[in-house]
Order: C-alpha cells, then structure tokens, then sequence
C-alpha cells in the first residue's frame, strides 16, 4: 500500500535575525490510510512545525513531502491551498469556532466554504454532529457548550467535507483528562466510519498508546518510533 504522506530528510530552518535556526534536522516519516500517529514532543521540539509540513502549510528548507504520491512540497501556495480545502481537515488547540453560530451552523458553514451543495448539507451536518456525540447539542452556541464539547463541534467542522486527512494540533491541550480521553475516543470513531487518517500532535504523555504509532520529536528529531494500539 502506498503511503498518504511520506516525509524524507526533511530539514526546516527558519531566520531569526541575521541567525538562522534549524527547527526540523531529518526528519523521516510514512503516514498510510486510516492510520492515526501521534506525534509527542516538549514545547519548542519542532511538532507544529512539522505539522504544517504535513499539511502543506509550509515548506521545508530541505527534503521532500509527499501527498499520495505527489510531491506537494514543490507546489506552489495556490496548489497547497486547493489541496488543504479538498483533502484536508485542520484542528487546532482553540476551537476555531464562530461565537455567534450555533453547532450546526458551524459545521454548515464549513460545508459553505469548501463548495457542498446546498442540498448536502443538512444531512451530512446532522451526521457529523452526531459521531462527535452532540446530537442533542446541536443548536447551542459555543458559550452554552463545555471546552470539549466546542473541541468536538470543531472536530465536525474539521470532518465535513470528508477529508482524506485530518491534522490535530494539540486538540486536548485546553481539556481536563477526561475531556481529552473523550475527544480521543471521538478521533477513534471518526477513523473507524470515516476512513480518515490522523496526525496529531501532543504533549500529554497519557495520550501515547491510543495511537498506531508515537513519534517522539526531541530537539527536531524523532527518537525512535513506539507505541502499541491500546482499548480506550
Ligand atoms: N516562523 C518561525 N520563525 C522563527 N522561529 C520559528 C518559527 N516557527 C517556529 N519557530 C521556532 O521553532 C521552534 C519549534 O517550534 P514549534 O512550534 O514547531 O514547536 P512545538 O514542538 O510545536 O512546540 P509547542 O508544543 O510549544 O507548540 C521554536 O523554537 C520556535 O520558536
């Protein structure tokens, strides 16, 4: 099986000043379908910016990324893009959610912008409300949820166009563990129905044996991969 996402020597320096900074020093990594890795590291390692490699939001200084076989970090910005929009759903550590939208309107609006026809909408809303577990939530505005539940509408929001790949940055971070172990039983359903692959970022070391396989990044580079598929 070909991978969805292959990382070779991937290398990423940024400029600070007249200083240049090596964040990401060879970086290998093969992502295949309806995989979820877990990418865990101390604040600064390099994982967002990693992340954004993955994603096409940036490219790296040296080395490839590839997405099902295309070599996306040649692409130019507007190809990226389309190819986020298309294929891509993102999650981020806040909730990225409209204050004024109810739940339904926030993944409505979701469908709006990545060009759903309208008669799909209402259908495919309702079922990504549910499988995040909010089917009796679904009209409140985030204010009136809990951070878990506005994490998970956002997961609904991230899922709707049926992205091929979904990238977590830190989704737990602002939850307690029980949110956050609830929000990783959500990501599980969504693999299982949605045959969606996962990369994630963490720094929770409680969150490493959900995944396939724990990547852990020190310093920009990975220190060996581990992890075993554990019941939640
Ligand atoms: N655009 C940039 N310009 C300069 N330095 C950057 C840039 N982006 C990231 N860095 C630096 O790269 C290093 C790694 O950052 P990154 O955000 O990837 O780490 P992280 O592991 O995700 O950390 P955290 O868990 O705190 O989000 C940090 O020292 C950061 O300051």
């Amino acid at each position: 099986m070909e991978p969805m996402i292959k990382v070779t020597q991937v290398e990423k320096s940024f400029e600070a000043g007249s200083r240049q900074i090596q964040v990401l020093k060879g970086i290998h990594l093969e992502l295949y379908p309806s995989e979820w890795i877990i990418i865990r590291g101390r604040s600064g390692s390099g994982k967002t910016t990693l992340l954004n490699l993955v994603g096409g939001l940036d490219v790296p200084t040296k080395g490839e990324v590839y997405f099902q076989g295309e070599l996306i970090s040649a692409w130019n910005d507007l190809q990226r893009t389309r190819l986020r929009k298309q294929k891509m759903g993102f999650i981020f550590q806040a909730y990225a959610l409209m204050p004024l939208l109810s739940a339904w309107e926030n993944v409505e609006l979701s469908l709006r912008m990545a060009g759903i026809p309208r008669t799909d909408w209402k259908q495919r809303v309702q079922h990504c409300l549910e499988l995040v577990g909010l089917s009796k939530r679904m009209h409140h505005r985030p204010y009136e949820l809990s951070g878990g539940e506005q994490q998970r509408v956002a997961i609904a929001k991230a899922i709707a166009h049926k992205p091929q790949l979904l990238l977590a940055d830190e989704p737990t971070a602002e939850l307690d563990s029980q949110m956050g172990a609830q929000i990783m039983r959500v990501f599980r359903e969504i693999i299982a129905e949605e045959n969606v692959t996962l990369c994630m970022t963490t720094h929770d070391p409680t969150m490493m044996e959900v995944a396939d396989h724990v990547y852990e990044m020190a310093d920009g580079q990975f220190n060996g991969s581990s992890g075993q598929k554990a019941e939640l």
